[in-house]
């Protein structure tokens, strides 16, 4: 088939076959990542805002491959088509790990990120998925105790683990009766453990404990787990839990996975929703103009990074 040109017509790309367009999903995928497809792909951006997207059918989502393929970028027309897509993107995962490995370890977030989780808890997922092979962590913890309003454990329970039934064995919460380093440490020993026993898997090339997915929020300052922007934390290369005591955001003291940990996984979703991250999501996805990396764009996995953007989130980007 002859390149399309970079001035072609919408109508002319919802005709092309794949590989450019792949018409049996209800969203359209840039499917080539050859030389021929950037400039086509460069076309869309500039020419075609998102919502032109949605003249395919059932389309409520663009989704835009980058080149290397990485990081996939799904934006939706709204934060509860973000979660229903984000319930069966976990379901689905969840499902492929429990078979592949007997087990699906999933690491979770504060904020934010439990709403999205809702769906998960609803019909079809909350009778089909088996919840028994689940094995739950925290990318990061407050130190306090777990029925303080702060505890992301306790967030995680509310909205999402005393909704399904998995087994509280299986539910990784940090020790609150130790200090900041304390709980840190014995974090860490837990997930060592695991790996030993397999539970975990571990990274061939890292070494470090390779999680079947991780379900990161970002915060407005383009922080993920307790890693804020210019903070030495995000140096960290040996430690797999590190602590801060001197946190910018509420409460100062925390616990959370570095780096090689966060980027040994085997998939990341990053899920940001709401027009008040627009000017993060900008500089993290947009033109790489910024100086200093933020947190949220030292997140580069093993596996596979997908962000999951509702409209308010993306609204700066194709600006
Ligand atoms: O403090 C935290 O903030 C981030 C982002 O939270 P959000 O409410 O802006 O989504 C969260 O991912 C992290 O787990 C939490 O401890």
């Amino acid at each position: 088939m002859a390149s399309p040109s970079p001035a072609l017509s919408l109508a002319t790309l919802q005709n092309l076959s794949p590989p450019y367009f792949n018409r049996s999903v209800p969203y359209i995928t840039l499917t080539s990542h050859t030389a021929t497809a950037k400039p086509l792909f460069s076309s869309l951006k500039s020419n075609l805002n998102l919502r032109k997207f949605k003249c395919t059918t059932k389309a409520s989502m663009a989704e835009i491959v980058t080149p290397n393929s990485k990081p996939k970028v799904q934006v939706f027309d709204s934060e509860e088509d973000l979660a229903v897509s984000l319930a069966k993107y976990t379901a689905d995962l969840a499902n492929k790990f429990a078979q592949l490995r007997d087990s699906f370890t999933v690491v979770l977030s504060g904020g934010s990120l439990v709403k999205s989780l809702r769906k998960l808890v609803e019909p079809p997922y909350v009778d089909s998925v088996d919840w028994s092979k689940w094995h739950v962590f925290w990318v990061d913890e407050r130190v306090v105790p777990k029925d303080h309003p702060d505890s992301n454990y306790l967030l995680a329970y509310d909205g999402f683990l005393s909704k399904v039934p998995i087994p509280t064995g299986n539910v990784y919460a940090i020790n609150d009766a130790l200090s900041a380093e304390g709980a840190a440490d014995d974090y860490e020993t837990c997930l060592k453990h695991l790996v030993k026993n397999k539970i975990i898997d571990q990274s061939d090339s890292s070494g470090f404990p390779k999680f079947d997915l991780m379900l990161l929020g970002m915060g407005p300052d383009g922080h993920v787990a307790s890693l804020f922007p210019g903070h030495p934390l995000c140096q960290e290369n040996e430690k797999w839990v590190t602590f801060i005591k001197n946190s910018p955001k509420p409460p100062p003291e925390r616990i959370s996975f570095t780096f090689p940990v966060i980027n040994s996984s085997a998939n990341i979703a990053l899920v940001v929703a709401g027009a008040g991250k627009a000017d993060v999501v900008h500089a993290a996805l947009g033109d790489g103009s910024n100086s200093d990396k933020l947190p949220v764009q030292m997140v580069s996995p093993e596996g596979e990074l997908t962000w999951f953007l509702d409209e308010g989130a993306a609204s700066k980007l194709y600006a």
